[in-house]
């Protein structure tokens, strides 16, 4: 019989294994938004074992207290800064801060989002701007205030932007995915308009990752979820953290404006309904 899942915790990220080994990241300074929990909680753990210094952001200070405690705890060096990614003011002035206390930011992983599932003839306006506002204007705040901060300061840098599976659209999550679709075509123009200041600017695309977030969909829907791809299974948070690490790090100095899926193959093969399956569709 299959192990049940369990949403992985600071512990398993302190040992799983390392993609690369040694202090590689070491004075550098790498930001997570949405560190508090789920893959970007994992992101920091991978960079931070790996030597860089880590901020972590998000709205709800307790997370991230708890998670910076168990980063240095265990050794670690990370700070956090309170941040919601829709207030484009107040990630001037975080960015202004980071650059005045560290005088650099070498990776940037735009990782907070999140929406709620709906049947997109549903959605209220009030609904469809949330999601919109949080994914797409959110994560294109934190990108721009950050390469101009590089660009003023002739420094380089490096974003990974955590989207989503959208080729095939999502079912239920219309809002998220046209979002998504917004920051992976963004992502591929500046790429291109920032190679000039030596930013490179890449997608991260999770399929179903069982994580915190998870917890944000009905039992039925979850059920599903881990048959949307041939593997059969979820993936892990530790999952997208390393190759968080592979494309936002030297080891993806040559890449730029791609997108690096990790779905267990899921683009290619299954369906899924992020608030499930409707009955016609049975
Ligand atoms: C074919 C192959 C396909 C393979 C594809 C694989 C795809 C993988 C599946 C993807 C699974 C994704 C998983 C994740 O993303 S996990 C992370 C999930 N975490 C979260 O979503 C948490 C964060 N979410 C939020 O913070 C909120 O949802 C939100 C983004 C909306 C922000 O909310 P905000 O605080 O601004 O919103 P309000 O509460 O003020 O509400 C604003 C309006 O939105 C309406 N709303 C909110 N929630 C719901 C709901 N559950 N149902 C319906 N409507 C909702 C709310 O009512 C407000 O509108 P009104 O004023 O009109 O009422
Ligand atoms: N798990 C999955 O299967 C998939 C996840 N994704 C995306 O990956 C990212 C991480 O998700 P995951 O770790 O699974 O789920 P979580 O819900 O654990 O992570 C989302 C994080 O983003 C933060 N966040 C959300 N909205 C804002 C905001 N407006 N300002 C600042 N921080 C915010 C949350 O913290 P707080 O609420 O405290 O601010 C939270 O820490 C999300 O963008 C998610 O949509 C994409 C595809 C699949």
């Amino acid at each position: 019989m299959t192990k049940p899942m369990t949403i992985p915790n600071d512990a398993d990220f302190a040992n799983s294994p390392l993609p690369f080994s040694g202090d590689c990241f070491k004075g550098q300074l790498v930001l997570v938004s949405g560190g508090g929990s789920g893959i970007g909680k994992a992101t920091a753990w991978c960079f931070a074992r790996l030597g860089a210094h880590i901020i972590i952001t998000g709205r709800t200070e307790q997370k991230l207290i708890d998670t910076v405690a168990a980063l240095t705890s265990a050794g670690l060096s990370a700070s956090y800064k309170i941040q919601d990614i829709r207030d484009y003011d107040g990630i001037a002035a975080m960015y202004a801060d980071i650059f005045a206390e560290f005088g650099r930011l070498d990776i940037l992983i735009n990782n907070a989002g999140g929406q709620f599932p709906q049947s997109a003839i549903d959605f209220s306006k009030n609904g469809w701007d949330a999601v919109v506002s949080n994914n797409l204007n959110g994560s294109w705040y934190m990108m721009q205030h950050a390469a101009r901060q590089w660009r003023d300061r002739k420094q380089q840098g490096s974003i990974v932007n955590i989207v989503a599976v959208v080729p095939r659209g999502m079912n239920g999550g219309a809002h998220t995915c046209a979002a998504r679709a917004g920051v992976i075509h963004l992502s591929k123009t500046v790429a291109v308009e920032w190679a000039e200041y030596n930013i490179r600017v890449n997608c991260v695309a999770p399929g179903v990752i069982f994580s915190e977030g998870m917890r944000a969909y009905s039992p039925e829907a979850l059920s599903e979820f881990d048959k949307s791809n041939p593997m059969k299974r979820f993936g892990t948070p530790w999952d997208i953290a390393q190759a968080c690490v592979y494309l936002g790090g030297p080891s993806g100095s040559f890449i730029t404006g791609e997108v690096l899926t990790l779905d267990g193959g899921g683009q290619l093969w299954g369906d899924l309904w992020m608030h499930g399956r409707p009955d016609y569709f049975r």
